[in-house]
């Protein structure tokens, strides 16, 4: 895709996004409601029309302003949130379905959908009727539909987003397995950044119609390009800095920096904050949530500003502990990672 943009009368849902898809790979878009990923996912179906930029699929061109490859032209496979199945029609009826449209021959038809079928773990439901059928069971039937036509990519629209949490982490692995098993290119749209991180090769943040970072999971985490897609990728804190502490637990130019400048703001990870230090930045317990295999720890800083934190411990809320920081990132001075040894945040 090169300088897509889309426009709904005065609303920019998309603007000048660039993005190359290998083959093969599986990519996630992501970011908040109304960031423009089912448009772009629309457009890349062929079920909208861009105002500007060009979308090809290899060598061919399929859109652009002036020119459209209609949808059932595009080789591209699309599976719904709502799965869209035909309710009066069998398992093995829904998938045939698109052959039938495309006037294949009967005993191909029943071969494909078999092959499928199968694929999808779906051989002995084939009879069933959607209403007899539980959700991921239902999105596995509307993934063969899609895959019988032998697209070239696959296009999922928050496909688990109707499953409870055990079910989509059971999908999940589903289509991580076949994607791994299958080699399909793989175009996967979410607003849930746990799934975007599980399934991608690559996941493309999207904010306001823009793109803000096409990367790996781990680049996004650790190299996020700005505090936006520092927030939206995992959990984390911003804290302000002053030169007083500067100078006593950072090292090298970046303490320089921290003293140059009087004061500067770093990016924390929960991960990185520890509690129960003596001599540490006094703070209070605000919040204390048993998550299983932890805590995490809502904190409230002297000067008022907010931390969270990971614990092996309950603390109580409404009490005291000090607090250390390990590694902050800091996002004035080219959004560098500031690594120090017992880094501590100083309020004030
Ligand atoms: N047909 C349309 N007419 C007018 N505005 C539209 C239309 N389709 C989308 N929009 C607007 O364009 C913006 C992007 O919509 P889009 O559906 O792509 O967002 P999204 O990131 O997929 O959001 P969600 O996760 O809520 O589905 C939204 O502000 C939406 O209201």
């Amino acid at each position: 895709m090169t300088a897509l943009a889309k426009h709904f009368g005065q609303h920019v849902a998309l603007e000048g996004l660039s993005m190359t898809i290998e083959p093969g790979e599986f990519v996630a878009l992501l970011g908040p409601s109304g960031c423009g990923k089912s448009t772009t996912l629309r457009l890349l179906a062929g079920f909208e029309t861009p105002d500007h930029g060009e979308i090809y699929l290899g060598d061919q061109r399929l859109s652009s302003a002036q020119m459209q490859v209609p949808p059932e032209q595009r080789r591209m496979g699309m599976v719904f949130q709502s799965y869209a199945l035909w309710p009066h029609l069998s398992v093995a009826g829904n998938v045939d379905y698109p052959l039938r449209v495309q006037k294949v021959a009967s005993s191909e038809r029943r071969r494909r959908v078999e092959a499928v079928l199968a694929r999808v773990d779906m051989t002995a439901m084939a009879g069933r009727y959607p209403r007899e059928l539980s959700g991921g069971q239902r999105q596995r039937v509307a993934l063969a539909r899609c895959l019988v036509s032998q697209p070239a990519v696959i296009l999922l629209d928050e496909p688990l987003a109707n499953l409870d949490r055990h079910l989509r982490a059971s999908m999940e692995d589903y289509f991580r397995d076949f994607h791994r098993e299958t080699g399909t290119t793989m175009v996967y749209v979410t607003h849930d950044q746990d799934e975007a991180m599980a399934l991608a090769d690559r996941v493309a943040v999207m904010q306001a119609g823009r793109l803000k970072q096409f990367a790996t999971p781990e680049t996004l985490y650790h190299q996020p390009v700005d505090v936006d897609v520092a927030r939206f990728i995992g959990q984390g804190s911003i804290v302000h800095l002053t030169r007083a502490a500067a100078g006593e637990w950072l090292t090298g130019s970046e303490a320089q920096r921290l003293s140059d400048q009087g004061r500067a703001r770093g990016f924390v990870r929960p991960q990185h904050v520890v509690t129960g230090v003596e001599g540490g930045l006094p703070a209070q317990v605000e919040r204390c949530i048993f998550r299983g295999e932890r805590h995490v720890l809502s904190l409230r800083l002297a000067d008022g500003q907010s931390l969270t934190a990971y614990s092996a411990a309950a603390q109580p809320s409404g009490s005291r502990t000090g607090v250390a920081i390990e590694r902050l990132w800091g996002l004035e001075a080219g959004e560098r990672e500031v690594k120090g040894a017992d880094a501590r945040a100083s309020a004030g």
